[in-house]
């Protein structure tokens, strides 16, 4: 039933181009005025549109899942990527592969991680020479490669991979700080029970976190929902600032959104909702039910003396009570939390549904046209 509306289709580029918008058919060409008509009356539907357009707002501190929350969103509701995306997709991963290769061997030494049975002659060891030799040392310095460079490279990584010593790396990978990206803000448009629905999603690196009072402020008055995603699975995570100062990943989550709650408290009105996602929830239940890891021992305002933190539960329970310290209730602001896996899609859908059923209900009841 939704499909991509012809606002989302106009601001992404994705249209499929102004001659297949405003022609009639093969054979019927149209004369100037009666194009010029036809782009009056697409504008003034894109106007209408865009004023009952409702808009959210995604933020969060880095790889919290924002654009994977977007991202599933978009396949449940049908807005099919262009042929142009699908492709640059392409690359995006061979970038990450190739970024997450270089990663593990930067951990590896930093961790003074041995090659797989402590061999120099191994055959990863080997590959990782053929590597350099075939795509070259500049290559293999950069942070992406070209798709022919990927290409003849993914023997080697493939080789590289499957050594012990990378993939104790890859278990221990937390441990050592990785570096960030500067990414774009990005925005879609999708159908939602007949309302355009404009989810706005910007980076969350330290870098990108002064475009989020910027565009709140662009906004302001027309935003809906801000939806502040957390990722609780980073509990026992660390990065190291610019300063140098090493922070705890999930204490850094709670600390922006207070920082951004009290130094642009005036971008926060009555009537918006602020949901938080306590998102990569698979992740942290697999951390504390499965791996037992011990949560107390990564926060410290968690109360060990009354509660379990190996009870996924009572966790669960505390992240809502450290969020009561940074929202107060008495705040006059509308909260709401859920536990979310943005790459689970019948999660995100019954969590959307569950936004709609509380938050969105009257917003889109106001939005339906009478
Ligand atoms: N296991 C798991 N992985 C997730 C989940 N959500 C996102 N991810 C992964 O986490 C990584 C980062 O997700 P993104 O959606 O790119 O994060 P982001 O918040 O957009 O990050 P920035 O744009 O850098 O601010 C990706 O590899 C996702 O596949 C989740 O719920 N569970
Ligand atoms: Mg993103």
């Amino acid at each position: 039933m939704s499909i991509l509306c012809p606002c989302a289709a106009s601001s992404s580029g994705a249209s499929s181009g102004a001659e297949a918008k405003y022609s009639v058919g093969r054979g019927n060409k149209l004369s100037a005025e009666q194009v010029s008509r036809q782009i009056d009356r697409q504008l003034k539907a894109d106007r209408e549109l865009r004023r009952h357009e409702r808009r959210i707002l995604l933020l969060g501190t880095a790889a919290s899942g924002k654009s994977t929350f977007l991202r599933s969103m978009r396949i449940i509701h049908e807005d099919r990527f262009s042929e142009q995306e699908l492709l640059s997709f392409k690359s995006v991963i061979y970038c990450n592969i190739w970024r997450g290769l270089m990663k593990l061997l930067y951990v590896k030494k930093r961790l003074g991680i041995r090659w797989e049975n402590n061999k120099t002659g191994v055959p990863a060891v080997k590959a990782l020479l053929a590597l350099e030799k075939e795509i070259g040392h500049s290559a293999l310095m950069a942070c992406g490669l070209r798709e022919d460079q990927f290409l003849r490279a993914a023997p080697f990584i493939q080789v590289l991979w499957c050594d012990a010593g990378v993939r104790e790396a890859f278990e221990r990978r937390h441990s050592v700080p990785g570096d960030e990206e500067f990414k774009d803000v990005f925005e879609k448009c999708l159908l939602y029970e007949g309302v355009p629905l404009r989810i706005i999603d910007i980076g969350g690196h330290t870098n990108e976190r002064r475009k989020w009072s910027k565009t709140l402020r662009i906004f302001q008055g027309e935003l809906q929902s801000v939806i502040y995603i957390i990722a609780c699975s980073t509990f026992n995570e660390t990065y190291t600032k610019a300063s140098g100062e090493l922070i705890n990943k999930l204490d850094e989550s709670f600390l922006c959104l207070r920082h951004l709650l009290d130094v642009k408290s005036e971008l926060f009105t009555r009537d918006m909702n602020l949901i938080v996602f306590f998102n990569k929830d698979d992740l942290f239940s697999y951390k504390i039910a499965s791996l037992r890891v011990d949560y107390s021992k990564f926060d410290s305002t968690f109360p060990a003396d009354r509660f379990d933190p190996l009870d996924l539960g009572q966790v669960r329970e505390h992240l809502i009570r450290r969020l009561t310290t940074v929202v107060p209730p008495n705040r006059q602001l509308r909260r709401y939390t859920h536990f979310t896996t943005s790459i689970d899609l019948s999660n995100v859908r019954r969590v959307f549904r569950d936004i709609r059923d509380t938050v969105m209900l009257n917003f889109l009841r106001e939005a339906l046209p009478a």
